[in-house]
């Protein structure tokens, strides 16, 4: 992935964050080791970006959708109460094992729920209202996943979309997928049932809320 804001300054802002807790330094190595496409791992920036706004907004019921090995998982579940929930959908069996081997050794682990599965399949199953929900899977369905999310979201909740900048391709769209992230990005920014602020952190993270 290339990264948008300068090298210096990304560096800066990655030391000048707090550090996540040493399992998840560990969880990125073993991914790093072990799975391919270790760049799929949101990493610090974004991670504890999730962790502070899951601390504040304390969701009982969440969701995530694309979990890969767990990173962004334990980081949401962190910020939430003993007793929330936290559902993540993900299509890779070899991520899923590993992302439990992680989860059992994690305080936090027992909040999470693992649904194997595409995610607009999982999505006609899950019942809302939901607190928060990150949105990190095939960008093809992001329009699509935004929606059906919206619809299962409570008035208060968030819904937070990662990689939106799509390493600056929205800014001269040339696929389908370019293309579905500036509508989806668009419809966001016009939609009158929700408030955004649209971060250039990394590749692009979009917050948003659902005021009505
Ligand atoms: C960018 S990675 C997620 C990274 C993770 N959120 C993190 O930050 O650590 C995207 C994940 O979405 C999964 N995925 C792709 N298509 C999917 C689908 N239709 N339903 C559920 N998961 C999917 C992939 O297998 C991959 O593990």
């Amino acid at each position: 992935m290339e990264y948008l804001v300068n090298e210096a300054v990304e560096d800066y802002a990655f030391l000048n964050t707090s550090e996540e807790p040493p399992l998840l330094t560990e969880l990125i190595s073993a991914t790093n080791e072990t799975m391919g496409w270790p760049q799929k791992l949101s990493g610090r920036l974004v991670g504890r970006t999730l962790k502070m706004l899951s601390a504040i907004h304390q969701p009982k019921r969440a969701l995530e959708i694309g979990m890969f090995t767990g990173y962004s998982a334990l980081s949401i579940a962190e910020g939430m109460p003993a007793d929330g929930k936290l559902i993540c959908c993900e299509t890779n069996p070899r991520a899923i094992e590993f992302a439990k081997t992680f989860f059992e050794r994690s305080e936090h682990g027992n909040k999470i729920d693992v649904i194997f599965g595409k995610a607009l399949d999982t999505l006609e199953t899950i019942d809302g209202p939901l607190d928060f929900t990150f949105i990190d899977a095939d960008k093809r369905s992001y329009l699509d996943y935004y929606l059906k999310v919206k619809e299962l979201t409570r008035p208060g909740g968030l819904i937070i979309l990662d990689n939106v900048l799509w390493s600056g391709k929205v800014l001269q769209p040339e696929s389908e997928i370019d293309d579905t992230l500036v509508e989806t990005n668009r419809l966001i920014a016009d939609d009158p049932d929700m408030e955004n602020v649209f971060l250039t952190v990394r590749d692009g993270l979009n917050i948003v809320r659902k005021i009505r």
